[in-house]
């Protein structure tokens, strides 16, 4: 989605991502969440307890699956409940400053949702769609013992924001009892960005949901909208990105922030990454809360659910997109 503007070149990095260590006790972090969400709505994470181990066997099962021949990876086309692949340069992020496509392929995985369960009937639910077993045996093993522990941490996460809204730690949780989780592996091609002509591995957005946990290998690219420029937010060891979404921003009544982002790579190597995107049950709703408005700051958007605002979001980008009979064409993106 297009917040403002977005041809900048970038320059230095970004010193008001801070690092918060989730070993620390959690009012202590919390106190850090907060600050990072009224101010970028970005942080990183250090000390998150996912396995190193398992990060790197998602990556190098990443790198099997991207290599594989196109019509293989064709397969698994993203289907219409948002789980499959998606083509090199089928998505367009930020189409008014953009020349062509990102640079980027990508993968969706879900929530599992069988065929025929009590759930697979809305908009964004459903079965996942996995690399053939006989091409790459260990991809869904280790890709679901990686969506486990990216869920737990997200879970984690939870908490500190409910603390740092002055809530109760557990007041997102039963939100959480059936959420719309996505993980989505992507590949950057070894091309270089030039925002100048409008090409970029991945064009400015906003994410539309609650919150986007993303790891990324040892590439930078990522850039974030601050004070009138794009910087950097390079890849530290051992750490996750974490960073707010469009539906929490409505939620907090805009205190706390979805800071527009894209991300420009140099072209020396391929990059890849995997932003999960953490978002509560289908119809959780979505309205002001009680501790970000007041008589002086009256609810900025109207009420909603977690499904509608998704909904909504993939309804201004992609004009064919049919919520309602779920049998869109198009892959729906997390992303805006
Ligand atoms: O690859 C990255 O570093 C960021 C990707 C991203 O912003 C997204 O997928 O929403
Ligand atoms: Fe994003």
């Amino acid at each position: 989605m297009q917040k403002e503007a977005a041809n900048e070149n970038l320059c230095c990095s970004a010193q008001e991502v801070p690092v918060i260590d989730l070993g620390q006790d959690e009012a202590t972090a919390a106190g850090q969440v907060h600050s990072a969400c009224l101010n970028t709505g970005f942080f990183y994470v250090a000390h998150h307890g996912v396995d190193e181990a398992l990060v790197k066997q998602v990556f190098e099962e990443n790198r099997r699956f991207f290599s594989l021949p196109e019509q293989e990876k064709r397969r698994i086309l993203a289907n219409e409940s948002n789980r499959g692949y998606t083509p090199m340069s089928e998505e367009t992020l930020d189409a008014p400053n953009q020349t062509e496509g990102d640079t980027k392929e990508g993968l969706y995985f879900g929530r599992e949702v069988p065929a025929g369960s009590e759930d697979a009937h809305l908009p964004l639910h459903g079965p996942n769609q996995w690399p053939a077993q006989e091409v790459l045996p260990k991809y869904k093993q280790v890709t679901q013992a990686y969506f486990s522990a990216v869920t737990a941490l997200g879970m984690r996460l939870l908490r500190l924001l409910a603390l740092a809204l002055e809530l109760p730690a557990e007041h997102f949780d039963p939100m959480f009892s059936k959420p719309m989780l996505f993980l989505r592996p992507l590949h950057y091609a070894p091309r270089k960005s030039h925002p100048d002509q409008g090409i970029f591995g991945a064009g400015a957005h906003s994410d539309y949901g609650m919150l986007t946990l993303l790891k990324t290998d040892q590439h930078p690219g990522l850039q974030i909208w601050s004070k009138g420029q794009f910087v950097d937010v390079p890849p530290r060891d051992g750490m996750f990105i974490v960073n707010l979404g469009d539906m929490l921003e409505r939620w907090t009544n805009g205190r706390f922030r979805s800071t527009l982002h894209r991300v420009v790579v140099d072209g020396s190597a391929d990059r890849y990454s995997i932003p999960f995107f953490f978002e509560p049950n289908f119809d959780t709703q979505v309205e002001c809360l009680p501790s970000c408005c007041s008589p002086d700051h009256p609810p900025r958007f109207p009420p909603t659910t977690s499904g509608q605002h998704l909904l909504d979001k993939y309804a201004q980008t992609h004009a064919n997109y049919d919520a309602g009979a779920k049998s869109g064409s198009i892959p729906v993106t997390l992303e805006g």
